[in-house]
């Protein structure tokens, strides 16, 4: 492929030996795409675990509706806000561009510290698993911000991890899984739209998909862009792990890291099953800027990403300067989201 086609290609980067150099590569990734690939070291996050909570969130999804409806999302059965199912047209990512919700369903657990919310079965027989999972991808969006620490030359080198450390209180870290039902094959744009055009509300998000199942497009300056679930298959043999910059990184960075825009869609009608792992900060986490000279180098050239990011909370775009908490930040998405 000619140079200049992949010029925008998303960048695969190796984390397993930090450095100075590897830093900057995510920097740049975020700084500019707002998506990076991290290579999957088998490690980091067992390709075993991602295959075996692949199969039972297949499981779980395939069980009857009222079953699944017993632990509605917010309900009190589930654990409260932002947690338990999501059913279809459930919830409208895109509220202002869309007609009807979202047709995909979605089950959301919260951190298993200090315990694990009530599950479902089968959830609940594989909850070993859950948690392990959960604290894998933790450990991967920690590592992932200590590389950004670095690269922002933040004196304090546990800057992130501190605010990320979910022994310390509460946060609205959730882990979804996401089932995208077959549907009759559409032509029209509309119809095709999976999960609307949205940006993400944490710190880092982890995305796994099926290789196969595509459908994840980025907003770019030429227009929506495919991310492909596996950008070499040549030499990766196991998928590499999207990660995706969420607001409140584009807070703490003046908008020098860009949480972009993105959708879901496919017009094929085949049935398509995700997972997200949104990290966030402790619920007390103030979202001002950083101390980074980086960052203060950066001046206002941000200004445009952070008026978006204002917006989309309902915020006067110009501002009142106030610094929001991560929960204010958390509480205004989810009100524009589910409308509570
Ligand atoms: O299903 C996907 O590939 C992406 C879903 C997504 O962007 C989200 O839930 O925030
Ligand atoms: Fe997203």
């Amino acid at each position: 492929m000619p140079d200049s086609e992949n010029q925008n290609a998303i960048p695969v980067i190796d984390v397993s030996r930090p450095s100075e150099a590897v830093a900057l590569q995510v920097l740049e990734a975020a700084s500019t795409q707002g998506f990076l690939f991290i290579k999957n070291d088998g490690a980091t996050i067992p390709p075993k675990d991602i295959d075996d909570m692949f199969k039972l969130s297949q499981e779980f999804f395939a069980t009857p509706r009222q079953h699944k409806a017993e632990f509605a999302i917010h309900s009190e059965k589930a654990g409260g806000i932002n947690r338990g199912w999501v059913s279809m047209q459930g919830e409208s990512l895109d509220p202002q561009g869309q007609k009807h919700g979202d047709p995909k369903q979605a089950f959301n657990i919260g951190p298993p510290q200090p315990e694990l919310q009530p599950l479902p079965q089968p959830l609940l027989s594989q909850k070993d698993l859950i948690s392990r999972f959960q604290t894998s991808c933790h450990n991967l969006c920690i590592s992932i911000l200590s590389l950004l620490g670095t690269a922002l030359q933040i004196t304090d080198p546990d800057y992130f991890a501190s605010r990320h450390d979910q022994s310390q209180g509460p946060s609205g870290t959730i882990f979804r899984m996401l089932y995208y039902p077959k549907t009759a094959p559409k032509g029209d744009r509309e119809d095709s739209i999976r999960a609307g055009a949205h940006s993400d509300y944490g710190s880092v998000t982890l995305l796994f998909r099926l290789p196969g199942q595509p459908g994840l497009e980025l907003l770019t300056e030429k227009g929506w862009v495919t991310v492909p679930v596996n950008p070499n298959p040549k030499d990766l043999i196991e998928p590499p792990i999207l990660v995706n910059i969420g607001d409140l990184l584009s807070f703490w960075t003046n908008g020098m890291l860009k949480s972009t825009v993105h959708r879901v869609t496919f017009s094929s009608g085949e049935e398509r099953y995700s997972m997200a792992y949104f990290c966030h900060p402790l619920n007390d986490a103030k979202l001002g800027a950083v101390p980074s000279e980086v960052i203060d180098k950066f001046g206002d050239q941000g200004v445009n990403e952070l008026r978006s990011q204002r917006k989309r909370l309902g915020l006067n775009e110009d501002g009142e300067n106030d610094v929001l908490t991560a929960k204010q930040h958390l509480d205004r998405r989810l009100k524009v989201t589910y409308g509570i």
